[in-house]
């Protein structure tokens, strides 16, 4: 469960987050959607302690995530907007890898864990891969085997699907679909709902740093524009 209460996010005195408040339940799919600069981005990186509230608060599993970042790290995992900025190896194989590694589990574990990620995201047989020569979407999946590999409670994505094409896109939907259905949550931060809103358990529209909606996607319908965000059907 992530918790978010009355968040306040400032930087250099500008007010990027406004008293938003949000949960996450176990489980649960939420979308979370607004125009460039509404906040999603400053919103999700508090889930993990990427930034610290000005005021407010965040836990995850009801501990503060400043009182363990450690925790908070383990249980929520992040999956950048630009893939390639999350990877620290050359092949896809020492890149999921690293995440367990440095948990210090045993190597067989590791193995295990590495081989259940790749299967999860489509990516069986390819661990010797050159991360340098795949594709943007093979990329977004092998950034989120990376996630997966860490066994989290909760995934982030931020704008999973920047760049990708159609067949690329419903690839990693379909991962997100299975990791739904094998009850991991799932926050999706997006501007375009586009096969997201009728995914979604719930979709959280942001607009100037202030929640604007968050109910089920029917509900939200008739506040899109004035969040301005395109509305998908
Ligand atoms: N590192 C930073 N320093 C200063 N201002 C920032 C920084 N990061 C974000 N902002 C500002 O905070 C506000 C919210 O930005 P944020 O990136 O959270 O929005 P967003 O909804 O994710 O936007 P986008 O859809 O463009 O990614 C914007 O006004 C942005 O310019």
């Amino acid at each position: 469960m992530i918790s978010v209460s009355s968040l306040v996010h400032e930087y250099d005195g500008v007010r990027a987050l406004d008293g938003v408040s949000l949960d996450v339940a176990d489980g649960e799919f939420v979308a979370v959607a607004g125009a460039n600069g509404s906040g999603k981005t400053t919103l999700v990186r508090h889930f993990n302690g990427l930034l610290e509230p000005d005021a407010g608060d965040v836990r995850v599993n009801g501990t503060p995530v400043s009182d363990d970042l450690v925790a908070a790290r383990a249980s929520v995992g992040m999956v950048f907007q630009d893939p390639r900025d999350q990877f620290v190896a050359g092949t896809v194989r020492e890149d999921v890898a690293f995440g367990p590694e440095n948990l210090g589990l045993p190597r067989e574990e590791v193995e295990e864990r590495v081989a259940a990620a790749l299967d999860a995201v489509n990516m069986t047989g390819r661990g010797d891969d050159l991360l340098s020569r795949l594709s943007g979407g093979e990329q977004e999946r092998v950034a989120i085997a990376g996630v997966l590999a860490m066994r989290p409670d909760h995934v982030v994505l931020d704008e999973p699907f920047t760049g990708l094409d159609q067949p690329a896109r419903e690839s990693v939907l379909d991962r997100l679909d299975a990791l739904h259905a094998a009850g991991t949550s799932l926050v999706v931060v997006t501007h375009d709902l586009r096969d997201v809103f009728e995914r979604a358990d719930r979709v959280c529209l942001l607009s100037d740093g202030r929640v604007l909606a968050d109910d089920p996607p029917a509900e939200v319908r008739d506040r899109l524009s004035a969040a301005s965000v395109r509305d998908p059907c």
